[in-house]
């Protein structure tokens, strides 16, 4: 049976992020890619110049279209940019009883620009997050939903136990692509028992755009796959190393990570 996963995010022109980054993952891992779009942004490896967000109503008319058709196997939240988006599909989610749910709690890019609204976070923080059954933050978000700064692994691990126990969600899995070490890239685990550091070779290149949003949606294929929770991240840490091991040199900045690698036929 032919697996379905959605993602619910926002469009990159330039091709790196977002959904086309989310579709790319799922058909990597040979799963039928669904897609919400919630904002269209201008955006290249250099930047984003400008961003226009999708009605809440349409959001919620893509959404309905998908569910009453389709069974989804899993689903990923991306950039969600405003307060009216994230309550529109927290209350899908709710309704319908969506899951497994992994929610990429975009609010910064690595390279440290905003991409939601100020007032969205707190809808975030209270609608969506407790409804995840995994949140992925970068270091940024996590030091914004833990309140506390966020330098090193012994950091990242307090900070994913805060997290964990203030907004009562299952799993809290800290990204650390931004921590400045220059041999490893460990994300950390915490499931409200055990702690785990996810462990992974650093690979050294500046096109790294995309890999938060290919590690989420590579985790929610995982899941769709019926694989364990656990299992479906290691696996999805491993395909991001391997897809910045293979990033494409395209653009005037950090180019995007390559999900198709080696391509047999
Ligand atoms: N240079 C790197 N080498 C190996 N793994 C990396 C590297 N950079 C990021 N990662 C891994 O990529 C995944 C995404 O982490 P990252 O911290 O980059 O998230 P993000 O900030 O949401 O991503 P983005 O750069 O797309 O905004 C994590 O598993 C992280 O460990
Ligand atoms: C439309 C969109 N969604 C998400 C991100 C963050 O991307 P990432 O954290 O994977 O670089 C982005 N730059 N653009």
């Amino acid at each position: 049976m032919t697996k379905i996963a959605l993602t619910i995010a926002g469009s990159d022109s330039g091709g790196g992020a977002g959904v086309q980054a989310d579709l790319r993952t799922f058909a990597f891992h040979k799963i039928h890619g669904t897609s919400a779009i919630t904002c269209v942004t201008a955006q290249n490896t250099v930047g984003v110049t400008d961003v226009a967000a999708i009605t809440p109503k349409l959001v919620q008319a893509q959404l309905a279209a998908i569910f009453d058709d389709m069974s989804v196997d899993a689903v990923k939240t991306g950039m969600l940019l405003n307060q009216e988006i994230i309550e529109a599909v927290a209350k899908f989610i709710r309704e319908r009883n969506v899951h497994p749910l992994v929610v990429d709690p975009v609010m910064v890019s690595r390279a440290g620009v905003q991409l939601i609204d100020d007032s969205a976070v707190i809808s975030l923080k209270t609608s969506l997050l407790p409804q995840a059954t995994i949140i992925t933050p970068n270091l940024y978000e996590a030091r914004i939903l833990s309140n506390q700064e966020i330098n090193t692994v012994e950091e990242m691990k307090q900070a994913a136990v805060t997290i964990q126990k203030q907004l009562g969600v299952p799993v809290v899995l800290i990204k650390g692509g931004g921590l400045s070490d220059r041999y490893q890239s460990p994300d950390v685990w915490f499931d409200g028992h055990n702690g785990e550091i996810l462990t992974g070779e650093r690979i050294v290149t500046k096109n790294t755009h995309g890999t938060g949003c290919t590690l989420s949606s590579a985790i929610a294929a995982n899941l769709a796959l019926g694989k364990d929770l656990l299992t479906a991240v290691k696996e999805a840490k491993h395909y991001v190393t391997v897809a910045l091991q293979n990033s494409l040199d395209i653009g005037q900045g950090n180019g995007p990570v390559g999900h198709f690698f080696p391509l047999l036929l």
